[in-house]
């Protein structure tokens, strides 16, 4: 059921979906680190979310053995974008549990290696100071999380390509997600029309 709903939202163009919503769109801050993707990155799964306080590297640590194959890594860093909690170790590990993408509130590190080992991250930039062994008193695993002024719940539905985030219920999902494969399936003949000449005051909501 999930697993359709995945490869049916993978389906839409995601811009489309904000056609039709106002909420759940994570923001404009954080985006895909993977710079040109021939094809792009587009990435859907469900969230597993951990919230790192005081540059805590072993929550992030209890988040990746959480981890199941296709699920999306949420991570809060809670406002510090100094500390990057991910990086080429963090990604090779996420990768070995199948992930499907990580997405930080935050900054990232080791760039070059995450772009060769291919996992998409999402993030607000990068840098070299990264998290340390030690206990945050403040962080968790699968609770509710804050990601670019989104609440994130373990199972909440991450979309995302080149153009953002968006992250919804799956009942939220379901809903908008015929809306959008009809808005997607419209649009070619509006382009066509357009690229034909015919007259913008015929075509466009006027
Ligand atoms: O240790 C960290 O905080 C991030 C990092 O460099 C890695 O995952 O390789
Ligand atoms: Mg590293």
């Amino acid at each position: 059921m999930i697993t359709t709903l995945l490869e049916d939202l993978a389906r839409t163009s995601y811009p489309t979906i904000g056609h039709f919503l106002e909420e759940g769109f994570v923001d404009p801050g954080i985006g895909s680190l993977m710079g040109h993707v021939p094809g792009g990155v587009k990435i859907a799964g469900p969230a597993v979310t951990v919230r790192i306080a005081d540059r805590d590297a072993i929550a992030m640590n209890r988040a990746l053995l959480a981890l199941r194959p296709g699920d999306v890594l949420v991570v809060d860093m809670l406002g510090d974008n100094r500390h990057a909690p991910v990086g080429a170790v963090t990604a090779a590990a996420a990768i070995a549990q199948g992930a499907a993408a990580v997405v930080v509130d935050g900054v990232a590190t080791d760039v070059r290696e995450l772009r060769e080992a291919g996992l998409p991250v999402f993030a607000r930039g990068t840098s070299c100071l990264t998290t340390k062994r030690l206990r945050g008193a403040g962080s968790a695993v699968n609770v509710p999380v804050h990601c670019g002024g989104v609440q994130v719940n373990p199972g909440n539905i991450v979309l995302g390509d080149d153009n953002g985030l968006i992250v919804l219920a799956p009942e939220a999902a379901q809903e908008v997600l015929p809306r959008a494969l009809a808005s997607d399936e419209a649009e070619p003949a509006i382009l066509a029309r357009i690229a034909a000449g015919e007259p913008l005051e015929s075509i466009l909501a006027l």
